[in-house]
């Protein structure tokens, strides 16, 4: 079995402070991962080091076979889609350009678009957007674009290379609950048809659903627990991970949280 992730003893460190701290982690085939943690508690930091944007101080990294320090991480960032509220940063750029620009742009990494598209792209590039079933959008510039179909263009974005990998960070943000299922319903699909591992992180455990089989829960930059979802989202492992009194119950083969009353309305 390949392995698509490892971590041995990752620790990184930034202006003397250890914002990640001895992480051990290993994500194997057919494995879909969520990260869950408080605000500020280094999910951010691991994705940008998954995706090389972001180097470890000390440890070993193995994503996709390709060992930091030993690859080429440009390389390796073609085969990671990443789709994260961050882009928001460009939405300058984004603004003016049509869903279909935006999607073919990427295949090739770039926030506008700069390189010769071939028929092949624009097809590939129509198909996807019949199958996110926002092919009634083109045309239209991203500015004009509600939340939910926003977040479906950058997914659509990232799908266009081909990732092995797909990192997709709290792509749920300021949606609606209609539109955030909608969504799920994509990453969904995206899982069952899509040759590519999805890393999800998300504040809401809900939105964990049947096809995503792990979780790493992250406290202060150490790992609390990590592994099937089963073993990990305990009542335990999750007042622990949120500092809250939490109970955790299943219902159509997803988690959902309530907070104990003792915990209700606290202030740190
Ligand atoms: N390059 C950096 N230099 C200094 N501090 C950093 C750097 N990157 C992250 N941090 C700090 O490390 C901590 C963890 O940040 P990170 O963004 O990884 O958390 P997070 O779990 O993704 O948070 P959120 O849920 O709010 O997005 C924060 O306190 C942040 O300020």
């Amino acid at each position: 079995m390949e392995t698509v992730i490892s971590m041995k003893n990752v620790s990184f460190v930034r202006e003397n402070r250890v914002i990640l701290r001895d992480i051990n982690w290993k994500v194997s085939e057919k494995e879909q991962w969520v990260i869950l943690g408080l605000n500020g508690s280094g999910k951010t930091s691991l994705l940008n080091i998954v995706s090389g944007y972001q180097y470890p101080t000390r440890g070993e990294v193995s994503v996709l076979g390709h060992t930091f320090g030993k690859t080429n991480l440009p390389e390796l960032r073609k085969q990671i889609g990443f789709v994260s509220s961050s882009l928001d940063r460009f939405n300058q750029t984004l603004e003016s350009e049509t869903v279909e620009d935006i999607i073919v742009s990427g295949k090739f990494a770039t926030i506008g678009l700069y390189h010769t598209v071939t028929h092949e792209d624009r097809q590939q590039a129509e198909q996807l957007m019949a199958s996110f079933r926002i092919d009634h959008l083109k045309g239209k510039t991203y500015d004009t674009l509600s939340q939910g179909e926003k977040r479906k263009v950058l997914i659509g974005r990232a799908l266009m290379a081909k990732p092995k990998l797909l990192i997709l960070d709290e792509p749920s943000i300021g949606l609606d609950i209609l539109t955030r299922e909608e969504i799920l319903a994509l990453i969904k699909e995206i899982i069952v048809t899509q040759p590519c591992h999805v890393l999800y992180v998300t504040h809401y455990i809900e939105e964990i659903i049947e096809e995503m089989t792990h979780v790493l829960l992250l406290k202060d930059g150490q790992i609390v627990a990590a592994g099937k979802k089963e073993e990990v989202l305990t009542d335990e492992y999750l007042s622990e991970t949120f500092q809250l009194g939490m109970n955790v119950r299943w219902e159509h083969n997803r988690p959902w949280v309530s907070i104990e009353k003792k915990s209700m309305l606290q202030r740190s």
